[in-house]
């Protein structure tokens, strides 16, 4: 019997959202994507038919029977819905009010998975009367092609979800990664030690813009878009990672706070894609095109990824 649920509620439809629903409905699951924001529904709407293209693309196993629906009647969403994602911005406020609202509404057995970057799990239970339920679930952006999922139980979550999510993960051919509960967790923690360091080198103009993308994609994405950092490790020599280490991670930049590049930029309406304008300068037009490479690279490169050995 398929570990998955038959019905399934996202809730939230922003960046995230519609790519999740996007990838359970191809594995056969009936999803219901839900939104306070009717303008985020009709805008996930259009997301949903680009996503499902992308999808065909990378030759993703199709089930049949899978469907997303749409809609702002959270009850109505929630109907029958064995697995519950939540999706929304990023505060853990807002986090705690939903999930004490989602609570209220349907029975027990039902699991809610929340999609958080980073916020600890036991945290945001803190609102619920069955914070048993609750675990972590990260997908990466964008979530139906980076076939990967973060899972974090918090203090409070069943050992018996644990098992069944993965179960989940699985079931639809992604690479569940349990983890412990910290904040960030690994993806993102592993993610901004990088993006602090190149804020950093930008920040005292050892390179430009052009040469740490250059850089960082060929000499470091690379690399270990074929062989994770352990490995790396193994075909490097520890004692060449002792070597350079001992020199070079007291260099490296160690500040706690927001970057002031970014802080200016920002404080400019520079935000990026959203905005027109971010760390680099769009024309008219340069935007939209700037996402269909992205998409086309990633799309050529999971391809790529799919064929090869694990190593
Ligand atoms: N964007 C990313 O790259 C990314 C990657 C991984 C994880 N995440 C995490 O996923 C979550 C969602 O991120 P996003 O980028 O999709 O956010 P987003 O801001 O693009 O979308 C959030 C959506 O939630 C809706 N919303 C707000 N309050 C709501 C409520 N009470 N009920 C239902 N919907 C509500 C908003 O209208 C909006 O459409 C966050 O926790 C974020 O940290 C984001
Ligand atoms: C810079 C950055 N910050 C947060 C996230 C989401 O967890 C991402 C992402 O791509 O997933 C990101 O790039």
């Amino acid at each position: 019997m398929s570990s998955l649920p038959r019905i399934a509620t996202v809730v939230g439809s922003g960046t995230m959202g519609p790519g999740i629903a996007a990838t359970l409905a191809r594995a056969g699951v009936t999803v219901r994507l839900y939104d306070i924001s009717t303008e985020a529904i009709e805008r996930a709407e259009a997301a949903y038919g680009v996503v499902q293209g992308v999808l065909a693309a990378v030759d993703s196993p199709s089930a049949p029977g899978g469907s997303v629906t749409f809609g702002t009647d959270l009850d109505a969403s929630l109907e029958g819905s064995e697995l519950i994602i939540e999706a929304v911005p990023e505060r853990l406020d807002l986090k705690q009010k939903v999930l004490a609202d989602l609570e209220a509404r349907i029975g027990d057995e039902v699991i809610i998975a929340t999609n958080t970057s980073g916020i600890p799990i036991t945290t945001m239970g803190k609102s619920m009367t069955l914070p048993g339920r609750l675990i972590g679930m990260h997908w990466s952006n964008p979530p139906h092609l980076i076939p990967m999922i973060e899972v974090i139980p918090g203090e409070d979550t069943d050992p018996a979800l644990v098992e069944k999510l993965i179960g989940i993960v699985k079931a639809f051919d992604y690479v569940p990664v349990l983890e412990k509960e910290i904040p960030g967790f690994v993806e993102n923690r592993v993610l901004y030690a990088i993006l602090r360091e190149c804020m950093a080198l930008l920040d005292e103009g050892i390179v430009t813009p052009e040469g740490l993308d250059a850089c960082v994609k060929w000499g470091i994405g690379y690399k270990l878009s074929v062989v994770g950092p352990t490995r790396l490790l193994d075909m490097a020599g520890l004692d060449i990672y002792q070597a350079v280490s001992g020199y070079l991670n007291k260099e490296l930049d160690a500040s706690t706070e927001t970057p002031k590049l970014i802080l200016d930029k920002i404080a400019e309406g520079k935000l990026g894609f959203k905005s027109g304008a971010g760390m680099y300068e769009y024309g008219p037009g340069d935007v939209d095109a700037k996402r269909k490479e992205i998409i086309t690279g990633l799309i050529a490169a999971r391809k790529t990824l799919s064929s090869i050995p694990e190593v």
